[in-house]
């Protein structure tokens, strides 16, 4: 996009580029190089236009009057006044239409007008249309219509003074009826405007395939709406999705993907000096760098107009760069990143429940009143005057604000904290002395009776459906009522802790549904771990639209340690991959580089692809940390001091906020933090830096932190019957089959030792059997085993390793099979026993 408007500035305020905007809309050599002459030109362009039009809209109802004195008219008498012309536009208005109209092209003359006005558009700047391809499209239109109302029209407008066809078409349908007759007309007639139309919008290929096998069609629909469920029709469908599913979500695939060519270099050749045409939706050429192509003869075809250069510059180029993509891609339009699945629906709000007290917080005056009694009581008999004091009632907090007499020291405030809860007798005050920003002091005292924040209330805000953050996640309302929402891509890892029962797991379902409700299946991919087995099983469901796993063949939903690191492991190389990939693409991230792919800049045989963001979500860290130790928080590490660029995010929760699990290398490299309650200061202090999640009141009261001071927030609160409602929802809609692949992980170097370092449990449960046929069949192919097997090629891939490490074959060969080392079964079972040992 940006390209685009620098261009238009170079446009502007360079005489060589402004004279050949002039030039291309004059068809001449340019006259004055000025902006401004170009812009009354384009004044005077677009009122002819609209003067030709009055005239010829007049010219219906009084041609018949004028027609005989146009007729008679003599040269040099235009201007007398001895005629009085009937037409509104005067005597000029009346010959020209009558030139226009009935002599030349009849009703379709109006196309003349209407190409002088986007000429005239075009030069002041109003709009930036392909001015050749105007011209051509309304003449061609112009002349085909003025013969097809001449053939059907004439026979019913008897009346009129102008055939509706004009001079021109009149002649032309008789000459033509005269050679190939009616028929051939008709058929003439027909194939000119289905060329024409297939030539416009390839669309039209289709239309018509459709026209001629309805059957098809209708078949292909019947499977359509069965899909989809509920026997909505296509357009319903779509109209329901527009008004809000994704308005954010439009605006990264299009607005961005359309944008830009902004490529200097030499890299993609087709992509370096095309670019998509914001108006029209054409590949035109980056036309302000002639130069840098280094064609002499583009450059004098430059001269006679932006089209010219798009077929001359670029034709021998183009088509050898862009013949390999072109059988695949139409490179006219961005590539819509949600294909082939443009038919999914995001959930809907009514999905979520509503509380009765929703969004409003419960007011009880007569608890105010007492509080602000209390505090003020309790501060006087410590000695410190207050100014004044201001409430503001949130979901389950209230936060009393209190601006202190002149003179009074903010932390003989901060030091009476105990005795203020105790004089209150509540449960979670906390003191914020003073609040950042302010002179004054806050006291947040929880509410008699909180309020529940439904997930609802969240989600239907304008906040979060109008958001264009990239990860929204919204957690909840802050203590002014206001929804709370981060992007995760900024944070860009969080972590999350509390103790047990404090609102831990309905946090992470608050984060997951926020991202479900604005991202589409291919634009995100979430990685679940899950030790207790049981906290993310309701997102079985979603499992093939919105997970990411090693292995294909087995449950997406982490629950094991062994395969945790594994997981962790391959999104390591993931990380790599897509490093090396940026970098092939001269993209500093993940957004930069899914916007040149949308928009063709990157070529999908050079094993570019789009990438979606892939959310890994850990709970129950601290299980992994003791069980497994270094081996998963090293990857953890890696993954979030790196993969922040290629768009892997991470979530980790514990309700363990011990040093020992929460590491200064995690803490390191997780500025996002989330602390719901805990029992005691040090765990605040382990999670925080500080203290202040030791006095929350539990139930989604919540901290975030990410820089300075936290937020009190109370966290959305979604129920595991929402979230199932959810996930059977998105699992009946189309998407893929299965879950994403995640790549193999790089082999462990220090793991490729002998048979001793390995036994049978470290293995693949298919490693004997698959170890058997290779033997016996002598066959060291992986695709052997996945055909045998019925496997994917990750874990066909995976068992070849271990049969290698293992000496049963040899090493690769390249596309030849392996050679088979263990030839006889008998060494074969030697060797298995050993493994068994
Ligand atoms: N945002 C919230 N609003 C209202 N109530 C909540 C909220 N979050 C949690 N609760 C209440 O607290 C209970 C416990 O929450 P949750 O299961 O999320 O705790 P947890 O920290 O995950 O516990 P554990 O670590 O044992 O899994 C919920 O069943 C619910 O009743």
């Amino acid at each position: 996009m940006s390209t685009v408007k620098n261009n238009n500035k170079k446009a502007a305020k360079s005489g060589k580029k402004v004279k050949k905007t002039y030039a291309d809309v004059m068809g001449i050599g340019s006259v004055v190089h000025n902006e401004k002459v170009d812009f009354v030109v384009g004044l005077v362009f677009s009122s002819l236009a609209i003067y030709m039009m009055i005239a010829m809209v007049s010219y219906f109802f009084t041609g018949a009057y004028d027609q005989s004195l146009v007729i008679q008219l003599r040269p040099g008498e235009l201007i007398s006044s001895s005629h009085s012309f009937q037409n509104v536009c005067g005597s000029i208005g009346a010959l020209m239409s009558y030139i226009l109209v009935a002599r030349w092209f009849g009703i379709a003359a109006f196309f003349i007008p209407v190409f002088i006005m986007f000429c005239g558009l075009q030069l002041m700047g109003a709009y930036k249309v392909n001015l050749w391809k105007w011209f051509f499209s309304t003449a061609l239109t112009m002349v085909w219509m003025s013969v097809t109302f001449a053939k059907f029209l004439t026979p019913i407008m008897t009346d009129q003074v102008f055939y509706p066809g004009g001079d021109h078409g009149e002649n032309s349908r008789q000459f033509l009826e005269g050679v190939i007759g009616s028929p051939g007309l008709i058929a003439v007639l027909g194939i000119v405007a289905v060329a024409f139309l297939t030539f416009l919008t390839s669309e039209t290929i289709a239309f018509v395939r459709h026209l001629l096998n309805p059957i098809g069609y209708i078949t292909s629909k019947v499977k359509f709406s069965a899909e989809i469920g509920g026997g909505e029709s296509e357009d319903t469908w779509n109209n329901e999705s527009a008004s809000y599913e994704n308005p954010a979500a439009q605006t990264v695939s299009f607005n961005e993907g359309v944008a830009t060519f902004d490529q200097p270099d030499n890299t993609e050749d087709t992509a370096n000096r095309t670019m998509v045409d914001e108006e029209t939706g054409e590949i035109v050429l980056h036309d302000s760098e002639p130069e840098s192509v280094g064609n002499t003869s583009g450059k004098s075809e430059s001269e006679t107009g932006k089209d010219v250069e798009l077929v001359v510059e670029t034709g021998a180029k183009e088509e050898k760069a862009c013949g390999k993509n072109l059988t695949h891609y139409d490179l006219s339009t961005p590539i819509n990143p949600r294909e082939p699945f443009t038919a999914y629906k995001f959930p809907t709000l009514n999905l979520l429940k509503k509380y009765d007290n929703d969004s409003k917080p419960y007011i009880d005056k007569e608890e105010l009143i007492a509080n602000k009694k209390r505090i003020v009581e309790v501060l006087n008999s410590f000695g410190v005057q207050i100014r004044e004091i201001k409430a503001t009632v949130g979901p389950t907090i209230t936060l009393y604000e209190i601006t202190p007499a002149e003179g009074v020291r903010i932390s003989k405030i901060r030091n009476l904290e105990d005795d203020i809860a105790l004089s209150l007798a509540a449960l979670g005050i906390r003191i914020i002395a003073p609040i950042p920003g302010k002179g004054t002091i806050g006291i947040e005292v929880p509410n008699a009776k909180p309020a529940i924040v439904s997930m609802e209330s969240i989600l239907n805000s304008k906040k979060f459906q109008e958001s264009t953050m990239e990860l929204p996640i919204a957690l909840g309302k802050t203590i002014t009522n206001e929804v709370f929402m981060v992007d995760l891509a900024k944070q860009p890892h969080l972590l999350v802790a509390g103790a047990t029962g404090q609102g831990k797991s309905v946090g992470l379902n608050a984060i997951i549904t926020s991202l479900l409700y604005k991202k589409h299946p291919n634009e995100l991919k979430i990685v679940l771990v899950d030790p207790k087995k049981v906290e993310f099983s309701v997102y079985g469901p979603i499992a093939e639209h919105f997970m990411a796993s090693v292995d294909e063949d087995e449950d997406p939903i982490i629950t094991d340690v062994t395969k945790v690191v594994r997981t962790l492991k391959s999104l390591c190389t993931l990380m790599d991959t897509r490093y090396d990939l940026l970098k092939a693409a001269g993209a500093r991230n993940i957004k930069e580089y899914n916007q040149k792919f949308l928009s063709h800049k990157l070529n999908p045989e050079k094993g570019h692809e789009y990438m979606p963001y892939i959310v890994v979500i850990i709970d129950e860290f601290g299980d992994l940390i003791m069980t497994a130790g270094k081996e998963v928080e090293l990857p953890i590490a890696r993954i979030a001091q790196l993969a922040r660029a290629v768009g892997i995010h991470m979530i980790i929760a514990t309700q363990r906020p011990t040093t020992s699990i929460i590491t200064g290398n995690i803490k390191a490299n997780f500025p996002g933090r989330i602390a719901f309650r805990v029992g005691a200061i040090v765990d605040s202090r382990t999670i925080l830096d500080r203290p202040g999640a030791n006095q929350l009141v539990g139930r989604g009261d919540m901290l975030f932190l990410n820089g300075q001071e936290p937020t009190r927030v109370q966290c959305a609160f979604v129920d595991t019957p929402e979230v199932e409602d959810i996930a059977n929802y998105i699992a009946s809609q189309p998407g893929p089959l299965h879950p994403m692949e995640l790549p193999e992980p790089a082999t462990d170097e220090t793991g490729a030792g002998g048979v001793g370092d390995s036994s049978l449990a470290d293995l693949d449960p298919l490693f004997e059997e698959v170890a058997r046929f290779i033997v016996m069949s002598n066959q060291g192919s992986t695709s052997a085993i996945q055909r045998k097997f019925s496997i994917g090629y990750n874990r066909a891939g995976r068992l070849m390793d271990q049969i290698e490490r293992l000496g049963i074959v040899g090493a690769a060969q390249g596309s030849k099979p392996r050679e088979v080392l263990v030839t006889d079964e008998n060494s074969l079972d030697t060797l298995i026993a050993q493994l068994r040992q």
